[in-house]
């Protein structure tokens, strides 16, 4: 653990140091303290003159060897900041932290090589400003050949194109799995809404099987850390008959910044992709924090091709008042649910009924051929009532494409021999 010491500025003087704090507990670091800066943007810091000179005190008083500022910091600021500290004393801003905590995290290959490109784009303007205060010689010492900046875009560029060449499957998968019969549902919501717990939950309560891909390293995990998931996930479960894909993604973030997009790329395209998106938000956050996180949310998810359900999650610790409260934020009334606590039935139904259905009813000769396709029926769909006679009448509910493959194989169900 390394002492750090955190600071942030506020115009009115209602600093939010949680999520930062949050932020640099996930990436290990012991918090000793923090600096709130009250005051206009002042340019020479981006905190104000005053604010440094606390927070000098501060790290000299407590030892900190790292700061963490929760504004981005131009090169210049930082430069400005820096020298004011000790030598020794690590200056980070809140986009280098949220690039550590993510480096931490990246499991699969295509994730790490994200995180590598988002922060040789972060290192690119810095690399600029420390050669232009020549100050360059510490920071390019391993640069033999002496051309620091043309360097550092060749590896830019490298990456981008081994990305490029591991070019990102998941709109292909899914896109495969939609027309095999599975309905896509995708979790999203800001970090540590519950997602992943309310996937492991829904996923065990139906799972009839669990479908791994490569970019995953087995079971989600769950722990109370921002960004826990960095790779997404996919589970089946069924649901009223329907086979279901589930998928975790990473937890959104607001300010994300705009080197994290691309990292933020494979697990949206999943949600974007999907027939339903459930939105899940915490219900225990403040009211403001859950207005904020749901217009974050919302930007993320204009484009996607599905049915967005919101989710409001960890209802064991609200009450009424709470409820009441927040439930006007919604446009559209969401499921209430605990992802620890208590039936999540309420939510299997409203996921059944928010994803496309057609009902129809075959009515094929008895024969064992229909016995075949009432038990594929039974598999793929929804059997909401079955009459057995010289014909058997089977009324069957399900994702469009299956009700059409089940009429294709309704017409080909022969006469029993006699
Ligand atoms: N009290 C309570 N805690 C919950 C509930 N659901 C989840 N949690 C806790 O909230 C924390 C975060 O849960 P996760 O499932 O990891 O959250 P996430 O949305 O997947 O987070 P990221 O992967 O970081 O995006 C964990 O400590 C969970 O145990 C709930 O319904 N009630
Ligand atoms: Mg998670």
């Amino acid at each position: 653990m390394t002492g750090t010491i955190l600071a942030t500025r506020t115009a009115d003087g209602t600093g939010e140091t949680d999520e930062l704090e949050r932020l640099a507990e996930t990436a290990g670091y012991d918090v000793l303290g923090t600096v709130t800066a009250t005051g206009p943007r002042d340019a020479t810091y981006n905190l104000t003159p005053g604010a440094v000179t606390d927070l000098e005190a501060r790290v000299r008083e407590t030892g900190a060897t790292r700061v963490v500022v929760d504004n981005d910091l131009t090169p210049g600021q930082a430069h400005n900041i820096a020298t004011r500290l000790p030598d020794e004393v690590e200056l980070m801003d809140r986009r280098r932290l949220v690039l550590t905590v993510f480096e931490q995290g990246a499991g699969s290959k295509v994730a790490r090589l994200q995180v590598r490109l988002a922060r040789l784009e972060y290192e690119l303007p810095r690399l600029r400003a420390a050669i232009n205060r020549d100050e360059a010689t510490e920071i390019t010492r391993h640069d033999e050949e002496g051309k620091p900046i043309e360097d550092h875009k060749r590896r830019i560029d490298a990456t981008k194109q081994r990305l490029a060449q591991l070019s990102d499957p998941t709109a292909d998968r899914l896109a495969r799995r939609a027309k095999a019969g599975f309905d896509t549902v995708a979790l999203v919501g800001y970090t540590n809404a519950g997602k992943t717990t309310l996937l492991r939950r829904l996923a065990d309560e139906l799972a009839l099987n669990s479908d791994h891909h490569d970019d995953e390293s087995g079971e989600p995990t769950v722990r109370d850390q921002l960004f826990e998931t960095l790779n997404t996930t996919t589970r089946r479960a069924t649901c009223s008959g329907r086979r279901l894909l589930l998928t975790d993604t990473v937890g959104f973030v607001s300010g994300l910044p705009h080197e994290f997009v691309a990292a933020f790329e494979s697990t949206m395209a999943s949600a974007r992709h999907a027939e339903l998106v459930l939105l899940v938000v915490d219900g225990s956050d403040p009211r403001a924090d859950i207005e904020r996180k749901l217009t974050v949310a919302k930007e993320q998810l204009t484009d996607a091709d599905g049915t967005v359900l919101p989710v409001v999650n960890k209802i064991d610790r609200i009450d009424d008042s709470k409820r009441a409260e927040i439930v006007e934020l919604f446009e559209t009334p969401p499921v209430w649910v605990s992802a620890t606590d208590g039936s999540l039935d309420a939510l299997r139904v409203a996921i059944v009924d928010a994803l496309p259905t057609a009902e129809t009813t075959l009515t094929v000769p008895n024969s064992d051929g229909a016995m075949t396709l009432v038990s594929w029926c039974y598999d793929h769909a929804e059997v909401r009532e079955i009459q057995y006679g010289d014909e058997i009448a089977i009324r069957v509910a399900g994702k469009p494409s299956v009700i059409e493959e089940a009429e294709r194989k309704a017409t080909n169900v022969e006469l029993p021999v006699q």
